[in-house]
């Protein structure tokens, strides 16, 4: 797992082994270099000759890349340090100009971008190294008009220069994940002593390329602290599976109720159980009307339509709440779900359930699972005007307050999927393809987190006396991490990353990198049907559990 602290956090830390003279900086910047140097050497290049340029700005970040351009002039690197602050870090300018890095000292300079520009365009490596997490986003001028004038560079380089930000992409929210001004994307962000929630978070996640965690020694002090951000891995979601013993049968395994499908939309009933069926469970209850389930049945014989006692509840996918009868059967499931205590996941029509206060204070056991358009509509319904574009530009902070608003645990649906309950962490799941963007894939994964809550039965139930306080939010994790796993199986694009807490350990004096967002097969993949996506769930699930 991936765990994202807050830069409070990592302050917390890292001060008492400041006090007692730890070298966190020496060990940042000796990675640094390490991973410049590997990014070269990745490329085809030879180290010595290689021309790189530092972006230097006035704090300890800036301090990071003094030093780790010092180790690579050693190297026999052509380092440049476009120094950017009055009073750059001392000792690392010192440390650079002793090791022969040409610093060129630019703050207040007239023409601050030309002579940027003409130095980046001459390097083949940029380090980002204008704020890390002392800074406060967005970027002030002139840095923020330097950041643009250089990603424009960079778009237009025929041969593109690496760009390896320090920490963080310089003017990102660290905390919050937030993009309110310019930011040079990154290739690889190189970021000591633990992941920041921003390098985990949509939308400044997707800046920051490849995310390398390099241990300086915080662990300790970091291990009392809760993260404010966790990913899950293979690993952790194979922790999680409900697997089935010998003595279960199709009771004990969990039995999951489901209302979806209308005349109008039969196909979402088929792939919500579709998506519940192949994740594996005891038994799928359908209930709908005729035409979606001689669908059902079409294609999974198992399904009972009786009714009686379920594990969980998948209400919503394909229902239109204007159609009376439907949504008295969704009203009807949700209350029942309520009354039993039993995990409910509402998809699609089914937000609608809590479009009013009704159902005040609900359990963490319920999950919403909207995009961002129908968190916006939940979210102005209960009286906190937003907008889609509101939730595009802050996916996490209202993925919390829909949370806090309803008492639900909320799974956003988006590239990055997160997963919010009123406490506890945030979850950020980034596993799947863009292929996934297609009809029907929000089905299956309500079956598939329908799923999985039934597979834990009635141990759920207990969620209201706190025994498993954070269950529903790592479990909806899971289930956006299986569903994604399975889109990368269905495209032809294997299996997600393997993220580790640490990757690259300088005190261990280990050299062996990895990294936490490389894929373990490439490549561009091909087209998937949801039907696709729920066809390779018992793939998915078996390679996990491996
Ligand atoms: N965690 C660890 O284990 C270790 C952490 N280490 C490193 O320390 C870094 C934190 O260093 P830090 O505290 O000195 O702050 P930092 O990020 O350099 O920013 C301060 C500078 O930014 C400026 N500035 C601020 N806001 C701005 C804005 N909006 N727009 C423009 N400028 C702005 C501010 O200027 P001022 O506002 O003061 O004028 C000041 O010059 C951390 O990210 C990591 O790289 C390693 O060395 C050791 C191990
Ligand atoms: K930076």
């Amino acid at each position: 797992m991936i765990r994202a602290h807050t830069a409070a956090d990592v302050r917390t830390a890292e001060e008492p082994l400041l006090a007692a003279g730890e070298p966190l900086m020496d060990r940042a910047a000796f990675a640094l270099a390490t991973h410049v140097a590997a990014e070269l050497r990745e490329r085809g290049h030879r180290i010595p000759g290689s021309v790189i340029l530092l972006l230097v700005g006035g704090g300890n970040n800036g301090g990071d890349a003094l030093f780790a351009g010092s180790h690579l002039a050693r190297r026999g690197c052509q380092v440049h340090a476009a120094v950017l602050a009055e009073h750059p870090h001392a000792a690392g300018l010192a440390a650079a100009r002793a090791a022969g890095v040409r610093v060129h000292e630019l703050a207040g300079a007239p023409d601050l971008n030309d002579a940027v520009t003409a130095l980046a365009r001459r390097a083949g490596v940029w380090v980002d190294a204008l704020t890390g997490i002392g800074a406060r986003a967005p970027l002030r001028e002139p840095l923020a008009g330097l950041v643009t004038a250089l990603a424009a560079e960079r778009a237009a380089s025929p041969d593109e220069p690496v760009v390896v930000a320090v920490d963080v992409p310089s003017g990102i929210g660290v905390d919050d994940g937030a993009v309110p001004g310019p930011v040079l994307p990154a290739d690889v962000t190189v970021t000591m002593g633990a992941a920041k929630p921003g390098l985990l978070l949509p939308p400044a996640a997707a800046l920051a390329g490849r995310v390398e965690v390099v241990d300086v020694g915080l662990e300790g002090g970091l291990a009392g602290q809760a993260p404010a951000v966790c990913r899950l891995s293979a690993t952790d979601v194979a922790d999680l599976w409900p697997l089935p013993g010998p003595a279960d049968h199709k009771y004990t395994r969990g039995v999951l109720g489901v209302v979806a499908g209308s005349q109008t939309y039969p196909g979402a009933a088929v792939l919500a159980v579709a998506g519940a069926v192949r994740t594996g469970l005891g038994m799928v209850r359908y209930h709908g009307p005729e035409i979606p389930t001689s669908l059902v049945h079409a294609r999974h014989p198992e399904v009972v339509t009786a009714p009686g006692r379920v594990q969980a509840w998948a209400i919503g996918c394909g229902i239109d709440p204007d159609d009376a009868a439907r949504a008295q059967e969704m009203e009807r499931g949700f209350a029942a779900g309520l009354a039993a205590r039993v995990p409910v996941v509402l998809d699609a029509g089914g937000l609608s359930l809590v479009h009013d206060d009704a159902h005040a204070d609900l359990p963490a056991t319920v999950v919403l699972t909207p995009h961002a358009g129908e968190l916006a509509l939940l979210l102005t319904a209960r009286g906190e005007d937003t907008t889609r574009e509101d939730v595009d530009a802050a996916p996490a902070r209202h993925a919390r307050l829909a949370a806090e608003v309803t008492g639900a645990t909320v799974l956003l649906k988006g590239p990055t999927t997160v997963v919010a309950a009123p406490d506890g962490p945030l979850y950020a799941q980034a596993d799947a393809t863009p292929w996934l963007a297609t009809a029907g894939a929000g089905d299956v994964l309500a079956g598939v987190l329908g799923a999985l809550l039934a597979g834990y039965g009635d141990a759920l139930a207990v969620y209201a006396e706190g025994r498993l306080a954070g269950v529903p939010a790592s479990l909806a994790a899971a289930a956006a991490y299986v569903h994604g796993r399975a889109a990368r199986l269905a495209a032809g694009q294997g299996t997600p990353p393997r993220p580790r807490d640490v990757i690259f350990s300088v005190r261990r004096a280990s050299h062996g990198e990895d990294d936490i967002s490389r894929h373990t097969t490439t490549g561009q993949g091909g087209p998937i049907s949801a039907l696709d996506v729920a066809v390779a769930l018992p793939a998915a699930v078996a390679g996990l559990l491996r």
